[in-house]
């Protein structure tokens, strides 16, 4: 008999614990880490799409504000995004496991999260995002923030760390600092967690994404 878990619904029953697990520690913590939520056959063909859209000239230069694509003194962000749309069935099956986790988190947070926005990254050698919170300048709609990894076998002399700090006024020692492994995603509350990602000495390729709350 061929596996249960090959089929999307048996996966998402599979990986409840996990996903649970993981929600309980952004309760506590305010982030959390864990390994193996995105399956890596899943993994797989997303990295696939995105060198595909890469290959294809798909990606925009990354900015965080409105002149940042040409901004080079005080660069804080060095990578290339593309906005995901679900228009393969791997964006789509990646989209079930984020709703998912926005059930779970509604559940233990009472956030009132509604709806998720995400973009795929790819840094280049050198790429790296500077120390920021993803609430966009002036709105306050980005609540939890998602993010996983595309890249097999990172290793520690990989660079591109990315490093959590506890609250926006923690300047001190870093409280997490994770590679980017592929399968391994991080939750954190958006407005909170300080965050960012160190110089990356291979392409670096990611998924971040946002839970919303409904923008009044
Ligand atoms: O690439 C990462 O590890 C984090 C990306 C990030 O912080 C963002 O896109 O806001
Ligand atoms: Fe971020």
């Amino acid at each position: 008999m061929s596996a249960p878990s090959a089929s999307g619904e048996a996966a998402a029953v599979d990986s409840r614990p996990a996903l649970e697990a993981l929600v309980e520690r952004l309760a506590d913590e305010g982030f959390a880490m864990a390994d193996d939520i995105v399956p890596a056959e899943l993994v797989s063909a997303l990295a696939a799409e995105l060198e595909g859209h890469i290959a294809a000239g798909r990606l925009a230069v990354a900015g965080v504000g409105r002149d940042e694509a040409f901004r080079r003194d005080g660069e804080i962000r060095r990578a290339a995004i593309r906005w995901m749309d679900g228009g393969t069935e791997a964006e789509q099956r990646l989209l079930v496991l984020a709703e998912e986790l926005r059930l779970l988190i509604n559940r233990r947070l009472f956030l009132g999260l509604f709806d998720f926005e995400c973009n795929t990254i790819a840094y280049p050698v050198g790429g790296f995002y500077g120390r920021h919170l993803d609430r966009l300048h002036g709105a306050k709609n980005r609540v939890v923030s998602f993010v996983t990894y595309l890249d097999a076998d990172w290793g520690e002399a990989d660079g591109g760390a990315l490093r959590l700090w506890r609250s926006p006024d923690d300047q001190g020692e870093p409280a997490a600092t994770v590679l980017p492994k592929a399968g391994r995603v991080v939750l954190m509350l958006s407005e909170e967690i300080p965050h960012e990602v160190l110089p990356a000495h291979r392409p670096r390729h990611a998924i971040a994404g946002w839970w919303r709350i409904n923008g009044a």
